[in-house]
């Protein structure tokens, strides 16, 4: 690994056991390793040096036990001691070291990749990872990385709360996540509002996040769920800046600008400027991020203003109604009924939620508009 790319396999300062250090600057965009990896008899052999948690092997009577009475060999035989021992190793190195990919059609794969499974985990990596259908994994620089740093990916997508990072990690790779953001998060959790680096941070992982794995998903939605997404999101980024937790509450206004452009495909009669504004500055960023994705400049530059703005145009974007009095609609079908003739989601005498705190809490009954 080292003489072909200039990387190192070494102890780390903290409690991560080894880990991946480059000898040599890193440019952002950098592809640093396509580890395509069909099997070797000599990489078979070289999947047991493998990291494998260390509590586990020495619990060794109960791993035994359990291998031998839950599987058995080919021919229906018990497992010999040796055996059930490799089965056990096998076994708990596939639980530290896996990575789940997805094909076409979104079925799961897990597997290992013997030189990535030598990087240590950060929630705020240097490197993005990405698996293509057929297996193929490329790590790509996020940002310039310095001579005799240390190369980190996320294990789990980005973008998400530390509550659920420590979850995740520890129920699928069985490890309480040491990395600084993790640290830095418990000590402080309002870090977002001092931290701008974090805020940047995070908000390129949910960019990332949103792109990679929620654009299908968001492609999907009805008028109706759009609106009920808004409205969660909107409570909650006004939850969020009353926390002050400046990158959470972004986050869900990343959100909104989202589901505004969904809304916007779905009802192009929609005439608010506001809501027009919304989308178009979504539309512009997203246009902007890909393209600096393509470039390998996948930075999130704070100066972004196409960011900035649509951020800015979501939070000012007629806020979603929620009608205390109106049940939901029952179906989809009867919620988009539920726009008014010229695009707007309105319903009269209801409340409105304000990501921002600026806006009224209160809407005026829209003239002409029938529940009917
Ligand atoms: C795929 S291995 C990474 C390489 C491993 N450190 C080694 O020595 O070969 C994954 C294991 O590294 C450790 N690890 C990786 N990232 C970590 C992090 N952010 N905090 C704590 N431990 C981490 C955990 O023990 C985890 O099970």
């Amino acid at each position: 690994m080292a003489t072909t790319y200039n990387l190192e396999y070494k102890d780390t300062w903290d409690m991560k056991g080894k880990g991946v250090f480059t000898k040599v600057a890193i440019a952002a965009g950098t592809v640093i390793s396509p580890m395509f990896e069909s099997l070797t008899e000599e990489q078979k052999a070289q999947y047991f040096t493998l990291y494998a948690v260390k509590r586990y092997e020495d619990d060794d009577a109960s791993m035994l036990d359990y291998f031998q009475n839950v599987y058995t060999k080919a021919d229906g035989s018990k497992l010999s001691d040796f055996e059930a021992r490799r089965y056990a190793r096998v076994f708990v190195i596939v639980w530290c070291n896996y990575i789940a990919f997805y094909d076409q059609d979104g079925v799961e794969h897990r597997g290992l990749w013997l030189k990535a499974s030598r990087f240590n985990h950060k929630c705020s990596p240097n490197l993005l990872m990405n698996i293509k259908t057929n297996g193929e994994m490329t790590l790509r620089a996020r940002h310039l990385i310095p001579e005799g740093a240390e190369l980190t990916f996320s294990y789990i997508p980005l973008g998400k709360f530390r509550a659920e990072r420590r979850r995740q990690l520890l129920q699928d790779f069985g490890f309480e996540c040491a990395c600084d953001l993790c640290d830095l998060e418990d000590l402080r959790p309002d870090a977002g509002q001092h931290e701008e680096r974090l805020a940047i941070l995070r908000l390129h992982d949910v960019g990332e996040t949103m792109r990679l794995y929620r654009e299908n998903e968001f492609n999907q939605l009805t008028v109706a769920e759009c609106n009920a997404r808004i409205a969660r999101c909107q409570i909650r980024c006004v939850q969020y800046n009353r926390l002050l937790w400046n990158d959470y509450a972004f986050y869900e206004l990343l959100n909104i600008a989202d589901l505004w452009a969904r809304l916007w495909q779905l009802t192009p009669n929609n005439t608010d400027p506001n809501n027009q504004r919304a989308v178009f500055a979504t539309i512009e960023w997203r246009r902007c991020l890909n393209g600096a994705c393509n470039l390998g400049r996948i930075v999130v530059d704070p100066n972004d203003w196409h960011l900035v703005d649509a951020l800015r145009a979501a939070a000012s974007a007629t806020p979603v109604i929620i009608d205390p009095q109106t049940p939901a609609p029952e179906d989809p079908a009867a919620a988009e009924k539920a726009v008014t003739p010229d695009g707007r989601f309105l319903r009269s005498g209801a409340r409105t939620v304000d990501p921002t705190g600026s806006l009224p809490m209160v809407s005026t009954p829209t003239p002409g508009w029938k529940t009917a």
